[in-house]
């Protein structure tokens, strides 16, 4: 048995078998403790004094539940991000009159991610932009997060060593997180070559609206294509760690889409955003 404990204003409440992954319901507004679990050794943690805490902000008939070392609200008001989180301490959720709901109705549409993971050449921009057209001659409000674009930008402090292509992905994550909350349809196209940094941004939104659309090109065929001449140098040894060559790339076990290569054939880029938009027709992304 684990208790929880309430900071302000004075509510608790108790979960037994309290695990990762477990939720447990908030009575009422507040602030709840919950402790991290006290021996993970996943998630690097220790026991006894060095157990940790973390504190989320939730309401009635929430539901907060720790997931990847930190705990949030997972139902009930849309209240994830109101988690105190990483450093910043103190901080307390703003919230708008206008909300998601309302911008949907706006916009006729759903927020959501497509997030376009797959090697280099495998056509993650192509179909970027081939489902931004489609969308747009729908009247639906797309808008695109290229890894090349974003990393002239915002993230050109990046390198493509393991722990900034990690960071490159938290940022697009959460940007792209930011977009869906505005009623967007958000196309993140980005090689994501790490099935963690990926279900980190699948765990920042809530459940159907992270889709994860695997571009299963084989790397002979991304290869061949070479538009930028980038494997051609890599092979040369020019550039390191270029992903396919002398650098991972993890393909998803479990994603909403796959575009296969088949042989040496590849459907059109426009075959594949026709695949795309009938899926986010089925899950009703396309109605507010
Ligand atoms: N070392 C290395 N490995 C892979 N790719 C490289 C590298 N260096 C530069 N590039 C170019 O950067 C583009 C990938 O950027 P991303 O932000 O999508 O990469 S990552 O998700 O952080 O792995 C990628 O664009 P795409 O070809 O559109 O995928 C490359 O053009
Ligand atoms: N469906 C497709 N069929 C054939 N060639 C494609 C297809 N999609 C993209 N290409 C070609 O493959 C190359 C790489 O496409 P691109 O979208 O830039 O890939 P990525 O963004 O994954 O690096 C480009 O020359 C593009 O014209």
């Amino acid at each position: 048995m684990v208790a929880l404990k309430a900071v302000r204003p004075a509510i608790s409440c108790s979960s037994s078998g309290f695990e990762i992954g477990r939720s447990v319901p908030v009575p009422k507004v507040g602030f709840v403790k919950l402790p991290l679990p006290a021996s993970s050794p996943s998630l690097g943690l220790s026991s006894g004094n060095n157990a940790r805490w973390s504190l989320v902000q939730a309401m009635e008939e929430s539901t907060v539940a720790i997931t990847n070392d930190r705990a949030d609200v997972i139902s009930g008001e849309n209240l994830r991000q109101m988690a105190t989180n990483g450093k910043a301490t103190n901080i307390v959720w703003h919230k708008s009159s206008v909300g998601k709901l309302h911008r949907q109705e706006l916009l006729q549409q759903k927020g959501c991610v497509i997030w376009i993971t797959g090697l280099s050449g495998s056509g993650k921009s192509t179909l970027a932009c081939a489902l931004c057209q489609a969308l747009y001659s729908r009247g639906k409000l797309t808008y695109i997060l290229d890894g090349d674009n974003v990393r002239h930008g915002l993230n050109r402090d990046l390198t493509f060593k393991a722990e900034d292509r990690a960071e490159n992905i938290r940022r697009i994550g959460e940007v792209a997180k930011l977009f869906a909350d505005a009623g967007i349809i958000c196309i993140a196209s980005v090689i994501s070559p790490y099935r963690r940094d990926r279900d980190k941004c699948r765990s920042l939104l809530p459940e159907g609206d992270f889709i994860e659309v695997f571009m299963d090109v084989p790397l002979q065929i991304c290869e061949a294509r070479d538009p930028k001449g980038l494997y051609k140098l890599a092979r040369a040894g020019k550039i390191k760690g270029f992903t396919g060559i002398d650098d991972p790339y993890e393909p998803p076990l479990n994603c909403e889409l796959v575009l296969p290569q088949k042989g040496s054939n590849c459907a059109s880029p426009c075959e594949m955003a026709e695949t795309v938009i009938s899926y986010l027709e089925e899950k009703g992304y396309l109605v507010a």
